[in-house]
């Protein structure tokens, strides 16, 4: 038999696990709940491997929150420290700070602003969902910011349809890749 890639082996997990919930968190949006992926002990193990597979990065920026479980693991398989991209008000000042347009309301997110030495970092940003690509773009330019070079991001899950591939293309420097295991 032969063996599947760990992206055969994700986009497995993926479809076989991920919980779709209507109205959540507010009327309209279907949820893609991907808790029960990343709780299988094969699926996360999949997902984290094709995550990571083929990047040579310095640094992994994960995102409040969901991103934060893929982002330490993906860090730590490629070797290189993680940075987490918080939600407003966690992070002592100074702080760089950037607000977005979410599918369901706005947010704001935040990484130190001296307290890190991203300058000239190739860093691979990670998070599960990719709806918009606010999330995405915001924590770009804040990395952007910081003096880093966004080597690409690489996500779960993008959602078809709220053009969230294009705004994370305009927002990232030419070349970066923009990896999605499952689309739909
Ligand atoms: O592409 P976008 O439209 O920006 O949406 C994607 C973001 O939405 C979700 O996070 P959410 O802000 O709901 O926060 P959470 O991770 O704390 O649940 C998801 O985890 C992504 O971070
Ligand atoms: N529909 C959705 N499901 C899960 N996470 C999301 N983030 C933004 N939109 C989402």
């Amino acid at each position: 038999m032969v063996a599947l890639t760990a992206a055969q082996r994700a986009r497995d997990a993926i479809g076989a696990l991920t919980r779709s919930v209507a109205d959540f968190p507010t009327t309209g949006v279907i949820f893609r709940d991907l808790t029960p992926v990343l709780a299988d002990a094969e699926g996360f193990a999949a997902v984290v491997e094709a995550l990571s597979e083929g990047f040579e990065v310095d640094a992994v920026a994960g995102i409040d929150a969901r991103g934060f479980l893929l982002g330490g693991a993906i860090a730590h398989r490629l070797g290189v420290g993680v940075v987490a991209v918080r939600k407003t008000g966690k992070l002592p000042p100074p702080v760089l700070a950037c607000t977005y347009d979410l599918e369901y309301g706005t947010a704001t997110l935040e990484i130190p602003a001296s307290a890190l030495d991203l300058d000239g970092a190739r860093v691979l940003i990670i998070d599960d969902v990719l709806a918009t690509g606010g999330t995405i773009a915001a924590t770009a330019s804040l990395l952007a910011q910081a003096g880093a070079a966004v080597a690409g991001t690489a996500v779960v899950l993008e959602l078809d349809g709220l053009g969230g591939r294009a705004a994370v293309e305009s927002a990232l420097p030419e070349g970066a890749a923009i990896r999605a295991l499952v689309t739909g």
